[in-house]
């Protein structure tokens, strides 16, 4: 006889133990399921790890900096102590994340979900069944028409290398790429940067990305733009040779260590979504504004296996299951999400961006004013040693309203949260000009920034 739940979820992510977290305390028998340890990427090959990682990282280039202005002797930065040190915050997470769910009387399962008929789920040799479903399995590293594609190493694997060899290639030039590339470099090693598209991190304000790149290329990263990976082979002598073309010219890049650094794809192929009849593609489920998919109301989905068009960062995919669940338990309609989703890429300096890029107002004809500067000279800065910190705010001409920001600075992470609540309150120039800040603080300088 098949076990019989109100809901379950598929993915035990921050989309997936939101969603059942809620339907549990809603009243609602609820089972969750993973394939791998408990947790799902975030907090074990995601934003956590890769944030220790770039934490220390901060810190050991901050007293580089430093050094002679109190700081004095001998440092380095060393992966094994840092791996080490990763892997005390990233080991004790799968069994605090499954016992808190079985804690809350949530069924844990283990093993890949398939769907065998749109209310019945297989897990191993287990048919389970349910009214309503949830899928939150993420994403992967997506399939590329590389030839010896499989020599390239994941962002999982690159948390697991016990050493990290001398020549690093990355695939593709967005966060992951970038933040790692950040990394190696001052862990020493030699690295390029190998990008098919015209702009690296496409999505930032490429006047800010551009300024990214220089200091990428000051740590003696080598980025080659317009560049296509067509094949990667494994040298008898050792590492790897990878065949690139730019424009119609042929060249070879040799490493040591290839990492996919080009896009993930939503984590699906393993479902059978045939079975349940439902629309898919590399960008996740069809979902309406409730997040139902389209072909099957009682399936739901979220997170990066959600084509809800919101990026595929952890805060969106907690949104998306807690509205999912005010649909799921309340049939409440969710409006459209339209809140301003600010982006980090961990990098040194650490770029924020929110709201509009100056190359989005253009295309789209939206009016803008643009004030950017360097803000290195600023007292904030100057204490730190700290050369490249830089600012540019987009403001509507006609309302004076912040409409975009983008800041590249030693305090990018935490000033783009705070331009995010001011485009979300839609405070003008002079609110922000005039607001009382902390003093000597990074936010502090705001008032100087127009
Ligand atoms: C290297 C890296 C760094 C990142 N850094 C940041 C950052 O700094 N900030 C940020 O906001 N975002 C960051 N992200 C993105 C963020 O991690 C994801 O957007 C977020 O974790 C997505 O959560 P999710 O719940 O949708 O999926 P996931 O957390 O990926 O969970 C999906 C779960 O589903 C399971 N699963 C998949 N298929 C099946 C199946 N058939 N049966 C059973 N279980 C299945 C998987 O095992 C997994 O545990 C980063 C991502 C990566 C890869
Ligand atoms: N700090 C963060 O918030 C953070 C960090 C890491 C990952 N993430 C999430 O993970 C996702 C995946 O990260 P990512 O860095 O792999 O992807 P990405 O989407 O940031 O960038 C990948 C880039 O690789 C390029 N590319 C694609 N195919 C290529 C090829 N064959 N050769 C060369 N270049 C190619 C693409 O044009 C794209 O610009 C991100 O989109 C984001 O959602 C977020």
């Amino acid at each position: 006889m098949n076990t019989t739940y109100d809901v379950i979820v598929i993915g035990s992510g921050v989309a997936g133990s939101t969603a059942a977290t809620i339907s549990q305390r809603r009243g609602l028998s609820t089972a969750i399921v993973d394939a791998r340890p408990y947790g799902g990427t975030c907090p074990q090959r995601g934003c956590d790890p890769k944030r220790v990682l770039t934490g220390v990282m901060e810190a050991y280039e901050d007293a580089k900096r430093l050094k002679g202005k109190g700081i004095s002797g001998e440092f380095n930065l060393n992966w094994e102590d840092l791996k080490a040190y990763k892997d005390s915050f990233t080991e004790p997470v799968a069994e605090s994340v499954e016992q808190s769910l079985k804690e809350k009387g949530i069924v844990t399962y283990h093993g890949t979900a398939a769907f065998l008929d749109p209310h019945t789920l297989k897990i191993g040799e287990e048919n389970i069944t349910a009214d309503k479903f949830v899928i939150a399995t993420g994403a992967r590293p997506s399939l590329l028409p590389i030839n010896g594609f499989d020599h390239m190493i994941t962002s999982d694997d690159f948390f697991e290398l016990e050493e990290i060899p001398d020549r690093v290639v990355f695939v593709g030039g967005g966060y992951i790429s970038f933040e790692f590339a950040h990394l190696c470099a001052r862990l020493g090693k030699d690295v390029v940067i190998v990008h098919r598209g015209k702009h690296v991190l496409d999505f930032v304000d490429h006047e800010i990305s551009n300024k990214l790149i220089e200091h990428t290329k000051d740590l003696g990263v080598d980025i080659h733009t317009g560049t296509e990976v067509k094949e990667i082979e494994h040298l008898t002598s050792g590492g790897y040779s990878l065949r690139v073309k730019k424009f119609d010219h042929e060249h070879e890049i040799k490493g040591d260590l290839v990492i996919h650094g080009a896009g993930r794809q939503a984590n699906l192929e393993e479902l059978n979504l045939d079975e349940a009849g439902i629309e898919a593609t590399d960008d996740g489920v069809k979902v309406n504004h409730n997040f139902q998919s389209l072909s099957q109301p009682h399936i739901y989905a979220a997170g990066d296996a959600a084509d809800s068009g919101l990026k595929a960062l952890t805060p969106p995919a907690g949104e998306e299951a807690e509205r999912l669940m005010r649909h799921l338990v309340d049939a409440e309609e969710q409006p459209l999400i339209t809140s301003a989703i600010p982006s980090v890429v961990f990098t040194y300096p650490i770029l924020g961006s929110v709201g509009i890029t100056q190359q989005e107002a253009k295309e789209k004809r939206i009016p803008y004013e643009v004030q950017s500067r360097t803000v290195h000279s600023f007292f904030t800065y100057k204490r730190m040693n700290d050369e490249g910190a830089y600012v540019k705010l987009m403001i509507n001409p006609f309302t004076d309203e912040l409409i975009g920001a983008h800041v590249l600075s030693s305090h990018g992470d935490h000033l783009i949260n705070l331009f995010t609540a001011a485009i979300e309150k839609k405070m003008t120039k002079s609110d922000l000009r005039n607001m009382l800040w902390g003093y000597p603080t990074a936010e502090s300088d705001i008032p100087s920034f127009f």
